[in-house]
């Protein structure tokens, strides 16, 4: 076992492994010589680059993309907070294996493999309003199946997440993370209404008087839940494996924003895939420093606006590592 409680997980992050300086350098010597003009394919450049400091190469290829979906039942749900019942998680368990779900059509448009966890979905997480999520020990549980989750031999990371209830779990959090107002942090979810987004506001401040105040990881145990925290454990494990991560939706950048608030620099391996219609993604995202990389007004979670962009991301890796330099095209450079 890697680490035991929560300052262990913290333990490793901190020790975890930087970019390659010289794969880094050789990447952007190569991108300045390609057949084209400097600068000329804007942000795809940086994200070529970028990805071959994780990977360690000056000119790598993405060839085992890995989508690894995350499902916990969450206490909170007791109150009211969404438009669909609890039941729907372990449904859309079901869906996933079956192919049936957007992940699943998504994944497979990327080349990704797939798979699905689903974390002790008949022991929903302790409503937070009333007492913590998680304990300590659940919540270590929780990290390790996203820790074990990830492909040591992928090449790109994304993590997605199924659980009734958390955009509350999450607002929670990011309350707690950011400050701010509870009503700064709640959206409508799977489509609450006035009175359903009024009600989430106040459940959020009611788990942030509860448990505000915590460590970044304590927060991630008292007011997340177990698909919150899996994927906070694959994003970490990604990191010391050398893995880029794109970042999905609201819920997934919340998670990931405990592993950031914890150490910071600990996303410096992740990429913003989207910004989701979720009210308060944009301000995660920003917390986090990270411009998304599509916004196209998906709200669905499971890795979707992550998933699709994959492509975009081997796109950028296909141009830095496959172009031909002006010289070896005999191209004559401006
Ligand atoms: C059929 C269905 C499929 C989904 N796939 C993702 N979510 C998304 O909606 C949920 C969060 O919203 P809330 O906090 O309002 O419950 C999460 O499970 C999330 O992944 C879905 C929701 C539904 C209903
Ligand atoms: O942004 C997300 O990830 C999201 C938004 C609404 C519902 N589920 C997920």
């Amino acid at each position: 076992m890697a680490f035991s409680d929560l300052a262990g997980f913290e333990r490793i992050l901190k020790q975890a492994p930087g970019p390659d300086m010289e794969a880094q350098a050789a990447a952007t010597a190569r991108n300045a010589q390609l057949t084209k003009p400097a600068g000329s394919l804007g942000r795809l450049e940086e994200i070529g680059i970028w990805y071959a400091a994780w990977r360690g190469e000056g000119r790598p290829r993405i060839e085992k993309p890995q989508v690894a979906i995350f499902a916990g039942n969450h206490g909170v749900t007791a109150r009211g907070v969404s438009a669909f019942p609890v039941e729907v998680t372990v449904q859309m368990v079901a869906n996933f294996q079956q192919g049936g779900a957007a992940i699943n059509q998504l994944a497979r448009n990327a080349g990704a493999s797939m798979s699905v966890h689903a974390l002790e979905l008949d022991r929903p997480t302790g409503d937070f309003t009333e007492t913590v999520a998680m304990s300590e020990a659940d919540c270590v549980r929780a990290l390790k199946t996203g820790w074990d989750a990830v492909d040591p031999k992928a090449d790109l990371l994304v993590v997605g997440e199924m659980g009734i209830g958390n955009t509350t779990s999450a607002a929670a959090m990011a309350h707690a993370l950011f400050g701010g107002l509870a009503a700064d942090w709640v959206g409508r979810g799977t489509g609450v209404d006035d009175a359903g987004l009024k009600l989430k506001e106040e459940v959020c401040a009611a788990g942030v008087a509860l448990h505000g105040g915590k460590a970044p990881l304590a927060i991630l145990a008292s007011l997340g839940g177990r698909e919150v925290a899996a994927m906070a454990g694959a994003i970490a494990r990604a990191r010391v494996l050398r893995i880029p991560v794109i970042l999905d939706g609201f819920i997934c950048c919340v998670a990931a924003a405990c592993l950031e608030k914890a150490v910071p620099g600990a996303l410096d391996h992740c990429i913003a895939g989207h910004q989701s219609a979720e009210a308060a993604h944009r301000a995660v995202l920003e917390a986090i420093d990270k411009e998304p990389l599509v916004s196209l007004g998906l709200r669905l979670g499971e890795g979707s606006g992550a998933g699709l962009v994959i492509p975009l991301v081997k796109g950028a890796v296909e141009c830095l590592s496959g172009m031909a330099t002006f010289a070896e095209a005999g191209v004559s450079a401006g």
